[in-house]
């Protein structure tokens, strides 16, 4: 397997601060690779040492084989990137931006184009100082885009974009990876990557704490499910016997009441049928009932402790 990112033991240290400690990341090519982690968890960091602005303390950093210290420029080539603080030239144009991406990586192209991709045709030939936050954005990402680089790495893409943007991005993140290209994507916007990205990582303190592919992180959590079932004027014994009657079934990790609510976790989102039923036999009358099904949310907020 071709891997686009490759860290083996990657630490960086500033001073008394370890921003990165002792990381070891494979990002498998042609995929869509979340990169989760709260603020200051050490991600812009990552990607500094990956563009070779930042010199490791410890360990490696490879892009498709090329080491980011040994061989920086071979590296460099094969990556077009939206850092998180991107700011244009104000006084130049969108094309003007464009040419200049052109240029820096030796490549023909034709800004109307480029810049429509990203919703921008409108703007072609406006001054980015003109530009709104979205719309900086995305004339960001359409430099990145430039000379249909192997590995797109975006910073925080989706800050700043309305939902059209949005829908905009991951559509283009598709046609990216679609053709073969490998999108790096960091941020702390869960449900951005769990809509796009094929696999996972979660990273706090500089530390991985979960690699993963979306869907196996997803079928962990359900694990989590949760059914709620509140009871219409139940007698006094009625929800401590149906705890009593629902806790030893194989497929409740526990049960609980709260008020005239029945809470039961779940081992799946099936289970959840069997406690309702269980419920409806027991002549007891459902007043309502939810299913909560964790989210990548909830394991990104175990791992990191409320530390966002
Ligand atoms: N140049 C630097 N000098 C000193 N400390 C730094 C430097 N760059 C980053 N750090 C520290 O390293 C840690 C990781 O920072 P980094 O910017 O990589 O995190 P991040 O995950 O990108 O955060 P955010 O989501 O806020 O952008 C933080 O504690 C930060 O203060």
């Amino acid at each position: 397997m071709t891997l686009a990112i490759e860290t083996e033991r990657l630490t960086k240290r500033f001073g008394s601060v370890t921003a990165i400690d002792d990381l070891s990341l494979s990002v498998p090519s042609g995929t869509v690779y979340g990169y989760l982690g709260p603020n200051g968890a050490g991600k812009s960091t990552t990607i500094d040492i990956l563009l070779d602005l930042v010199r490791p303390s410890d360990g490696t950093a490879r892009v498709f084989g090329y080491d980011t210290q040994a061989s920086p420029v071979a590296a460099r080539e094969q990556i077009g990137v939206l850092l998180d603080g991107f700011k244009p030239y104000p006084a130049i144009t969108g094309r003007e931006h464009v040419e200049l991406a052109a240029t820096a990586r030796g490549v023909s192209t034709d800004p109307a184009t480029v810049l429509a991709r990203v919703g921008l045709e409108h703007a072609v030939d406006q001054p980015a100082g003109e530009y709104s936050k979205g719309m900086t954005k995305r004339l960001g990402l359409a430099m990145a885009l430039v000379g249909d680089p192997d590995l797109l790495i975006l910073d925080e893409p989706s800050t700043g974009l309305d939902p059209h943007g949005i829908v905009t991005m991951r559509e283009l993140i598709r046609t990216e990876v679609d053709r073969g290209a490998t999108v790096f994507f960091s941020s702390h916007l869960l449900d951005q990557v769990e809509a796009v990205a094929d696999r996972v990582a979660i990273i706090n303190d500089g530390s991985l704490l979960v690699e993963d592919s979306v869907e196996s992180l997803k079928s962990e959590l359900e694990d989590g499910t949760t059914v709620k079932i509140r009871i219409e004027d139940p007698a006094s014994d009625q929800l401590p016997e149906l705890q009593a009657n629902i806790d030893p079934l194989e497929t409740v990790n526990s049960v609980r009441i709260e008020g005239r609510t029945l809470i039961a976790r779940c081992r799946s989102q099936a289970a959840t049928a069997t406690v309702v039923s269980a419920v409806e036999e027991s002549q007891a009358a459902i007043d309502t009932y939810e299913v909560e099904q964790p989210s990548l949310e909830d394991i990104f907020k175990t791992h990191t402790d409320g530390d966002e």
